[in-house]
């Protein structure tokens, strides 16, 4: 479909463009530009130090934005390809030796700003890079207090990573002002944020320790009870310091997971939410691809599983349920609890007779709770048959034990069954194996058939029972996947990092810093709407607690859910401090620091290049968040799949502009490439990225200044890419347009309607009168239909047209208005000449009929 430009990082953007147009080396270059534009730190910068240079991007702006004569000093492990008026030099900047350098280079002179934009040359070991990018930024960090100003800038590429919070709080010992931001050319899939740190505080003496990673990133323990934050405040477990990469705490990396990880899971929603696709690796995952109920919607749905809709989870969850049984694994998890109460059962004598004495009394228990099931079985069909009613089952109830709390504990109980997610299966159901209450009413029906001492028939009230179960359990199961299903959007937008850059883009439309959600009490984090939403979810949380069942899964999993909400709601980035840090970290300047937000800026710079430019694919871009998630609702709720809009992607202002009828009118799918595009979308063949990247060409960016306007318009008009069309589209469209024509026009469908109304009013007559005819002792049956009869005959029969007469305006009637003398009914007036053409006309007629048709 169209070409597809691609780089290791994905693809070709719109700054990758720009950058080349525009002479610089990187698109990196706009992130400088972006975050000079929102802090202003180059425009009065005298001398300016750039850390991890290559090739020059930054550079480049800094040459360009700074004053002119001011020095500029880049260094990079590669060397920099000459930039007038800039210093370059090929150093490691974790070596003396480039520190040397630096020295010699700044004589005198102290740095206004230092930059560094470093990461390791990025090779497949990600948590190797992730922990070397934190070094080198606390190297930069060390350089840059030892050549900045007071006053002065610092700002540095960060890595969501663990080591994240103890950066920031580093900074903020030695500048007045950190801020954490994302500039929007920085692309959303990548885990950097840019921290820029203002007002150096230049202390006389700096403790080491500062600037010692193992002191900085060891002394950080998490609270155990957190066991999600938000993206900026990634959890740690140990108070070791785990360089394993971005697991625990970072969600941006692409993760990949085995499906039978997924199927073995306890906690399959937030499996699914903590991971990007399911593959058929292992030997059991290639068995199970081969399976019949491992069907294409699965596979696909396997793919991505960052916009599963609920249709998808649904259809994945009980995927998994059939394969969980076909792999017996709910068995094997139960086993072992068995087993552990038979060993239980080998204790002293006494023990042992106790626990006789106490499985006699339970058998007995069990026997009598067996009979009422039954009794309540029976006493429920009835009901369904209207034998009885509630209150009659209200009094048989003993010792005051409500009916139907325990039905309805029963069935939830049941629901686990049913959907197949949990261990009890009613074919494997073994009366002598100790069940806990609500199952032995759940089974009721079934165990009373095999009771003798009822010995009524009782099959088919068994299978009444069970079916009406069955009706609860669905409606029950509906109600758990909600539960399980908001876990998983939950979970996946903790780890989404792009969700909450989208929500903070569609909120914020200015480039702010981080400080103004410190402002909103990292509303946007700590309280995120997600958990609002999941409480409603929870909203049940009233339920008595014996009422979950150890061994459940399903119970097992929403506690899990609900666990984890609870944290989330908890963490604010709660952090426990070991030794000294504790006091640190209690300084008020490190408030705020757990719940750092990113903030978006505003796409001026694209703007000014790229002109007027329209990009339709952007506008095609589906937004479910009415679900949503937006998106939101999106998202929320999640909506079944999620592509944000182009505003929330690109700050794009003149789409912001725009008014609700264009967009109407861009969203219109009357056309097959909008019909095309749709479905490509709606049946993943393509996504968001891919369309943008499609309506980028050679020409996009050209510079309609000084063009005369005829051009301009010419050009808008007729240089339009050719939009890809399928065949089903236009099928679709045209189906679409026959439905359209095969409707009757206004006009004609009132008329068809007075007259099928004005039909009905005259059969109700007849209808009316025939029934006092039937009535009527005086007439014999045979008049009496012959009567019916006829007044039907008279009511269908079809009013002849009233003739028109035609007078001749001549004589008296010449130029007469109003009806003429001694004229009754329709009449029209014609002149003498149309009288005589409609003769003629008749005339022929008449012939050519007689002749066979021929003239
Ligand atoms: C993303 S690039 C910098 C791009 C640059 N800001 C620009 O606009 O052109 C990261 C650079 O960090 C450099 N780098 C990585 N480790 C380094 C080290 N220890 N010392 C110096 N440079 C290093 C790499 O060679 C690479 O050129």
């Amino acid at each position: 479909m169209g070409f597809q430009k691609k780089t290791g990082k994905g693809r070709l953007d719109k700054y990758y463009h720009l950058a080349k147009e525009q002479g610089y080396r990187a698109r990196s270059a706009f992130k400088l530009i972006q975050l000079n534009k929102k802090y202003n730190f180059l425009g009065s910068a005298r001398a300016l130090i750039d850390l991890c240079a290559a090739p020059g991007g930054w550079l480049q702006v800094a040459q360009k934005y700074m004053p002119v004569k001011s020095v500029i000093i880049g260094v990079d492990l590669v060397p920099i390809k000459p930039i007038p008026n800039v210093i370059t030099f090929a150093e490691d900047i974790l070596t003396d030796k480039c520190r040397n350098r630096l020295r010699q280079e700044m004589k005198t002179w102290k740095a206004d700003v230092v930059l560094h934009d470093g990461a390791p040359n990025v090779g497949s070991n990600w948590s190797h890079d992730a922990y070397s990018q934190t070094e080198l930024v606390l190297m930069s960090l060390k350089l840059a207090t030892e050549f900045l100003n007071k006053g002065g800038t610092f700002v540095t590429k960060v890595f969501r990573s663990k080591d994240y919070n103890s950066l920031i709080w580093v900074f903020n010992q030695l500048f007045r002002k950190v801020e954490a931001t994302k500039p929007p050319s920085s692309r959303n899939v990548s885990a950097e944020i840019f921290v820029v740190c203002q007002d150096y505080i230049a202390p006389k003496k700096i403790d080491p320790r500062f600037l010692d990673a193992k002191y900085v990133f060891e002394d950080l323990i998490l609270n155990k009870t957190q066991t999600s934050t938000d993206i900026f405040a990634p959890e740690k477990k140990k108070n070791k310091r785990q360089r394993d990469g971005y697991e625990d705490g970072d969600y941006t990396l692409y993760k990949r997971i085995d499906v039978m990880e997924f199927v073995k899971s306890r906690d399959p929603a937030g499996t699914l939410g903590n991971a990007n696709e399911m593959t058929f690796t292992t030997e059991e995952a290639l068995e199970v691809a081969k399976l019949p109920e491992t069907t294409e919607d699965i596979l696909l749905a396997c793919k991505d599983l960052r916009i599963l809709g609920k249709k998808d989870f649904r259809r994945l969850m009980k995927w998994r349920a059939g394969l969980r049984e076909r792999f017996q694994l709910e068995k094997a998890e139960e086993k072992p609890k068995i087993e552990e109460s038979a060993d239980e059962d080998d204790g002293s004598d006494v023990e042992g007779e106790v626990g006789a004495l106490a499985t006699e009394e339970m058998k007995k228990l069990r026997k009598e709770r067996k009979r009422l099931n039954a009794k309540r079985q029976r006493h429920l069909v009835k009901m369904q048959l209207n034998m009885t009613t509630p209150t009659d089952i209200g009094m048989e109830q003993d010792g005051g034990e409500p009916l139907f709390r325990s039905m309805t504990t029963a069935s939830k109980q049941n629901s686990k069954a049913y959907s197949g997610m949990s261990s009890a299966n009613m074919d494997d159901f073994d009366p002598d194996v100790d069940l806990a209450d609500e199952e032995l009413v759940e089974l009721g029906g079934r165990s009373s058939a095999s009771d003798d001492s009822d010995s009524e028939p009782e099959d088919e009230v068994g299978n009444n029972a069970i079916d009406s179960d069955e009706e609860q359990r669905l409606v029950e199961m509906e109600g758990e996947m909600d539960g399980l299903y908001s876990a998983y959007i939950s979970q996946k937008r903790e780890r989404d990092a792009q969700y909450d850059i989208k929500r903070k883009r569609a909120a914020e439309e200015e480039f702010r810093g981080f400080s103004d959600d410190e402002k909103n009490g990292s509303k946007g984090f700590n309280s995120d709407d997600s958990d609002s939403e999941a409480e409603s979810h929870y909203g049940s949380d009233s339920e008595p607690e014996q009422e979950l069942s150890e061994d459940e899964e399903i119970r097992g999993m929403m506690r899990n859910a609900k666990a984890q909400k609870a944290a989330k709601r908890k963490s604010t980035a709660k952090v426990e401090l070991g030794g000294r840090a504790a006091m640190w970290f209690d300084q008020p300047i490190f408030k705020g620091v757990g719940s750092v937000n990113l903030d978006d800026i505003t796409d001026d710079e694209a703007e000014q290049v790229s002109g007027k430019r329209k990009r339709r694919a952007d506008d095609m871009d589906v937004d479910d968040s009415g679900s949503d998630a937006g998106n939101t609702a999106s998202d929320d709720d999640a909506s079944d799949f999620e592509i944000a809009s182009a505003n929330e992607d690109d700050g794009d202002p003149n789409e912001v502009e725009l008014k609700d009828e264009e967009r109407q009118a861009d969203y219109d799918l009357a056309t097959p490439e909008a019909m095309t595009m749709i479905r490509d979308l709606a049946n993943r063949k393509t996504n968001k990225h891919e369309l943008i990247d499609k309506h980028f060409n050679r020409y996009t960016f050209n510079d309609t200044k000084g063009l005369p306007d005829w051009f301009v318009d010419d050009e808008q008009q007729h240089n339009k890419p050719a939009l890809p069309v399928s065949k089903e589209a236009v099928r679709m469209l045209r189906e679409k347009l026959k439905a359209l024509d095969a409707r009757p026009i206004k006009k004609v469908a009132e008329a068809k309607a007075r007259k099928k109304m004005r039909a009905s009013k005259r059969i109700a007559n007849v209808q009316k009168k025939a029934e006092s005819l039937i009535t009527n002792e005086d007439m014999t049956e045979a008049e009496k239909a012959r009567s019916i009869d006829r007044m039907i005959k008279r009511a269908t029969k079809a009013k002849p047209k009233e003739k028109v007469t035609f007078v001749v305006a001549k004589n008296a009637n010449r130029g007469l208005k109003g009806r003429p003398k001694g004229v009754k009914g329709k009449y029209r007036m014609v002149d003498s000449r149309m009288k005589k053409d409609l003769r003629a006309q008749k005339a022929k007629e008449k012939r050519s009929k007689k002749n066979g048709g021929r003239r």
